[in-house]
């Protein structure tokens, strides 16, 4: 820790007899001894001040005055005690019956009384001046007094006039001054480091901070508050903030005592959200503080906290080159997700159930401008109509009964700078359409029982196993939605018209079911002679229909008894022919679907899985949405 560094500004006189106290305090502070008083005194502590090279004064009578009235640093003052004056009078007597004393700043009453204890003849008077302290040497010297004891300057005019001076400070009063300079320094550093920190805090800190007096002048200002102002702090500090930039005024807090926030401003090019807080100390309002937190940051914090938030959930994981497959049929239509995944325009996916719309989705989002955004994923069939319309356009507390407290954000909201895919757009109820054709068209969203609507940024990317353009003439689905929707279109072809795919999907499929199951078996060889038995299936539930017979193929291979399957064996328990799967593609099924209760097929499989969804779908090798339609179809 570097030594604290005191000035001693002092006349003459009191710096001879504090010599040996300097030499004494020499090992635990750097001390500087400067001569001077009054204006004089003054120049010099302000220029050292200027320079930074002190920690604190130590000063006497009139400087010490001085300088603590025009100084904003610490000042220690060297006290005159009253056994100073009695010691300084004792020898006076010695010297004269008659002495005279002279002060600065104003005389001592209790003198008086000392006067008969010591018994000598006393003339008291003091100074506010050098002049001052002059006169009253000539009043002495006319009242015949030859001995005076006073401050420095008054020794030294005493002497000047043929008088004998007597220093009134003693050893002891010196030496406390010099205490009291070494603990007001340490008081100083302790303050400075606090400053110092509070200072790095504010100065790294995104947000624009200042604060200002009980009167609304600025006090501080960080730098990122200097940048809104475009101002330097000189131009700053000290300055009415009301005039300064009246949309920031804080003299409604200052007088008000009540904290603000929320009000949003545009400053400088951008948007700021601004509150204002009142300064208290002991229940009184000393000040008051700004604070402007930029709403782009805040934007984005929100979205990433969004993100994680979500990331247990469903989101984009595939990329395209996650997506199996090289036949023609497949490679075309991947080329046109590419082309068109960096379009940012709504795209319609059509494809039968489990052709893999989700997953050209997901690659989709990955490789447009939002691939760092959120990706959320709603499947319209799978809600009843209300419960779909707060899912996705979110509700404000007692919206409806049951609503949440605090309201909810919808999924509109939370793929907000995002991709929302909206599966099997086909099922969504005409009212809903309306509601999401008008979102697409302004882009903000009414919350459920909200007066305001919220801005949103929201690409869309819809699916269904439907061929929409019937069900539009069907008038079950929106014509304009579907023209809005329809701009960018993509059909994926079904499994049974890339035949080529089959096998390698089938054994990259397996390969990921061996290597989760930790089973060192390999697909390939598996899967030995299982061509001919893949295309003479129609894969009605496309990839993922083929991805539960792979899923029963690796969990044959389980200790204890792994056995070996026929193809036929795997591929009957798990495809079973899918209602309704077809979509318009141009293409016919390759095979008739000749189950026709595909409700109580549903509600069988439902019951044997304990009526757990997501495990009846796959024991019916469906999706959960197909599952849904499935029960609704009775
Ligand atoms: N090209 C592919 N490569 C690897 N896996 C695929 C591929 N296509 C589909 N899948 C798998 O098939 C399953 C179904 O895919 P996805 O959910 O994307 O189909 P979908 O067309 O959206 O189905 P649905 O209409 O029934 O919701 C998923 O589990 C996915 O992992």
């Amino acid at each position: 820790m570097p030594l604290p560094r005191l000035c001693f500004l002092s006349y003459r006189e009191i710096r001879q007899r504090a010599q040996p106290i300097v030499e004494a305090y020499l090992d635990r502070a750097l001390i500087e001894v400067v001569d001077g008083s009054f204006e004089q005194a003054l120049s010099l502590a302000r220029e050292r001040l200027a320079r930074g090279t002190v920690d604190v004064f130590v000063s006497a009578g009139s400087n010490a005055s001085l300088l603590r009235r025009h100084l904003q640093a610490p000042v220690a003052t060297i006290q005159l005690g009253g056994f100073d004056i009695l010691q300084a009078l004792i020898e006076a007597r010695g010297l004269s019956q008659r002495v005279g004393i002279v002060m600065y700043g104003q005389t001592i009453p209790e003198l008086e009384s000392v006067k008969a204890l010591l018994n000598i003849e006393i003339h008291q008077h003091a100074y506010q001046t050098p002049d001052d302290a002059r006169d009253c040497m000539a009043r002495l010297r006319e009242h015949g007094v030859q001995v005076v004891v006073g401050s420095s300057l008054v020794v030294d005019l005493a002497r000047q006039d043929g008088l004998t001076g007597i220093l009134a400070y003693s050893l002891a009063s010196i030496r406390q001054g010099f205490e009291d300079a070494l603990e007001l320094a340490r008081v100083a550093r302790l303050e400075a480091d606090r400053y110092a920190q509070l200072d790095g805090v504010l100065r790294h800190l995104q947000d624009a901070v200042l604060a200002v007096d009980p009167a609304g002048r600025i006090t501080a200002a960080n730098p990122a508050m200097l940048a809104v102002l475009q101002r330097p702090q000189a131009a700053v500090l000290g300055q009415a903030l009301a005039l300064l930039c009246p949309e920031l005024s804080l003299d409604s807090t200052l007088r008000s005592g009540q904290e603000q926030g929320g009000d949003v401003l545009r400053l400088g090019g951008r948007d700021w959200l601004v509150h204002r807080t009142p300064i208290l100390a002991q229940d009184a309002v000393v000040g008051a503080a700004l604070t402007l937190y930029d709403a782009h940051s805040i934007h984005e914090g929100d979205n990433r906290l969004r993100m994680q938030q979500r990331q247990n959930q469903r989101g984009a994981r595939y990329r395209f080159a996650d997506l199996g497959g090289a036949s023609p049929a497949w490679l075309a239509a991947l080329d046109e997700a590419r082309r068109f995944a960096s379009t940012g325009l709504s795209v319609l996916l059509q494809g039968e159930t489990g052709t893999g719309k989700e997953l050209v989705a997901q690659a989709m989002h990955h490789a447009s401008e939002r691939a760092h955004r959120p990706f959320v994923a709603v499947n319209c069939s799978a809600f009843a109509e209300g419960l779909l319309e707060s899912e996705l356009f979110g509700h404000e507390e007692g919206a409806f009964t049951g609503a949440r407290r605090g309201g909810r954000r919808g999924l509109f909201e939370a793929a907000h700078t995002g991709t929302l895919f909206l599966d099997e757009i086909g099922d969504m109820p005409l009212g809903l359409q309306t509601r999401l054709l008008r979102v697409l068209q302004e882009r903000e969203i009414h919350r459920l029982g909200a007066s305001h609507p919220l801005p949103v940024d929201v690409r869309v990317i819809a699916a269904t196993h439907q061929p929409l353009a019937q069900r539009v003439q069907q008038g079950l689905f929106r014509e304009d939605l579907f023209y809005r929707l329809n701009t960018l279109c993509l059909n994926l072809p079904p499994l049974r018209q890339r035949p080529d795919d089959l096998l390698p999907l089938a054994q990259q499929l397996l390969a990921q079911r061996l290597r989760a199951l930790k089973l060192p078996a390999q697909a390939a060889e598996l899967l030995a002679g299982w061509g001919e038995a893949l295309r003479a299936h129609p894969w009605p539930g496309n990839v993922r229909e083929l991805e539960n017979v792979m899923d029963r193929l690796a969990v044959s291979q389980l200790p204890p008894r792994r056995t070996v399957p026929w193809p036929e064996q795997l591929i009957h328990a798990a495809g079973t022919p899918v209602p309704g799967a077809a979509v318009s593609t141009g293409a016919a099924p390759s095979a008739p679907h000749p189950d026709t209760r595909p409700a109580q097929r549903a509600a069988e499989a439902l019951a044997r899985c304990g009526q757990h969804h997501g495990r009846a779908a796959e024991a019916l090798g469906i999706s959960r949405s197909t599952l849904w339609r499935w029960l609704r179809s009775a």
